[in-house]
């Protein structure tokens, strides 16, 4: 059965019920293409489409003039050593072989895979929609027999979690706050807050965001957190936690606290800040564009833009990558992310701070990370090369993932934490030490 797939391309029913949407074939095609979520050298059709003028909001510096930013060439960083990696277990980052375009032709590709990430819509031959949202439906339930509900497998959670120390990795936005149109409006509710902030009681627990750390910090507002910004690429944690851990890295004080940190791209940031002010430069043109400094990353937003414009506006971030090999580029939920080309994503963050908390090869920690967007992955795919990890996807529409559970949204994160807090506090190994405590003074 073929089934009309709008906003994306036709696909058929799921063979040997593989739950699979259209976005997923999508992003299969275009992840074999580029490898590791790695924007190739993209081979452009050019379009002659009219473009808007009208200035995109930036927050990158804006004092170079552009002429000048475009000769820094001589500035730019060709690798990083890492700096300041402590624990044995711990490589330091290296400069990644392949560049963004070290192969060519996947522009395409992966602009099939941005517009995919809306939720398909099913149409009949007859165009009614209803049939359609119950395919969505069923598709969805398929997707849940691979990628059970964290929710309604809690007790297999619990089960893993047995005698080990938990340790809680939340993505920020898309898990932590809903997805909205304008970046800088992603508001984490109080409700949610208040639910990590007693999961940090309870756990470890770290945010491991794309956007830069001081950002997230503004939102979460939690200053017993560990903080990963920029996809891992600038750590923070309370250099004295009540819960007894410590991060390795170097000492210094921010808002008053005594801190550590840890970043592995330290060199890149006036590239960063040259890069984004080229980028913002180049793509005030397109109505809807928006460039976002994330400190060691520097993200350009698509959402707002028309889909006719994507082309153009990937090939301006394209061919102004051309000129910084020592930069790549991923994608994520409606959005490009040029990024230092070092070894380093989320996934090696999480391995920092799992063996900076003292857990380096332990089979004594159960690692929970919860994310719903693309560079979760690799987070996701450590998890799953460890012993025991428990890797949560936060999705409502069937994606390709290597987490094991999903959750549909961050309601559903939510009460999961809250069970996750509620486990820890009341949980069958508590009610046993109560039990025994009071076998023990009887
Ligand atoms: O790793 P994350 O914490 O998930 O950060 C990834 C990017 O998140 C933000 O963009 C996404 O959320 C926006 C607000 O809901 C939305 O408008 C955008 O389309 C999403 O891609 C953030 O603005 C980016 O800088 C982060 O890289």
């Amino acid at each position: 059965m073929i089934y009309k797939c709008e906003g994306a391309a036709s696909f058929d029913s799921f063979d040997q019920g593989d739950a699979e949407s259209a976005e997923v074939g999508l992003l299969r095609s275009s992840l074999s293409s580029l490898g590791e979520g790695m924007v190739g050298g993209m081979s452009l059709r050019p379009k002659r489409t009219a473009v808007c003028v009208e200035p995109a909001a930036s927050s990158c510096p804006s004092a170079l003039s552009l002429s000048s930013l475009l000769s820094t060439s001589a500035s730019k960083p060709t690798a990083t050593n890492g700096t300041l990696v402590s624990n044995r277990t711990m490589a330091a980052p290296v400069l990644k072989k392949h560049g963004p375009y070290a192969e060519k032709g996947h522009l395409m590709t992966w602009i099939d895979a941005m517009r995919a990430q809306s939720p398909p819509r099913f149409r009949t031959h007859h165009g009614e929609i209803s049939e359609g949202l119950d395919m969505e439906a069923v598709a969805y339930t398929s997707w849940l027999e691979r990628h059970p509900s964290a929710l309604s497998s809690f007790e297999r959670v619990a089960k893993l979690a047995k005698s080990k120390q938990i340790v809680v990795f939340l993505d920020y936005d898309g898990t932590l706050s809903p997805i909205v149109a304008n970046p800088d409006r992603a508001i984490m509710s109080d409700e949610m807050r208040a639910t990590v902030k007693e999961l940090a009681t309870c756990f470890p627990t770290a945010i491991i965001s794309g956007r830069a750390r001081a950002k997230v910090f503004e939102f979460v507002q939690l200053p017993e957190l560990y903080y990963a910004g920029s996809h891992g690429m600038d750590i923070m944690g309370p250099a004295k936690s009540s819960s007894g851990f410590k991060v390795n890295g170097t000492r210094g004080q921010e808002k008053g606290n005594e801190v550590v940190f840890f970043q592995p791209a330290s060199e890149y940031l006036p590239l960063m800040d040259t890069v984004c002010t080229i980028l913002n430069e180049s793509t005030k043109v397109i109505k809807g564009a928006r460039v976002e400094h994330n400190k060691y990353c520097v993200t350009v937003h698509f959402r707002n833009v028309k889909e006719e414009l994507w082309e153009i506006l990937a090939s301006k971030v394209q061919n102004i990558l051309k000129d910084y090999p020592s930069l790549s580029l991923t994608h994520g939920r409606k959005v490009l992310e040029v990024r230092p080309a070092i070894e380093w994503d989320k996934g090696k963050a999480v391995e920092y701070l799992l063996n900076s908390l003292g857990f380096a090869d332990s089979s004594d920690v159960l690692p929970v990370y919860i994310g719903d967007d693309r560079t979760d992955e690799d987070a996701f795919k450590l998890l799953n090369g460890l012993e025991h990890g428990c890797s949560i996807l936060v999705s409502s529409v069937p994606k390709s993932t290597k987490a094991t559970f999903s959750l549909r949204d961050p309601l559903e994160v939510q009460e999961f934490l809250r069970r996750l807090v509620h486990w820890k506090k009341w949980g069958p190994e508590k009610r046993n030490s109560f039990h025994n405590a009071r076998h023990f003074i009887n």
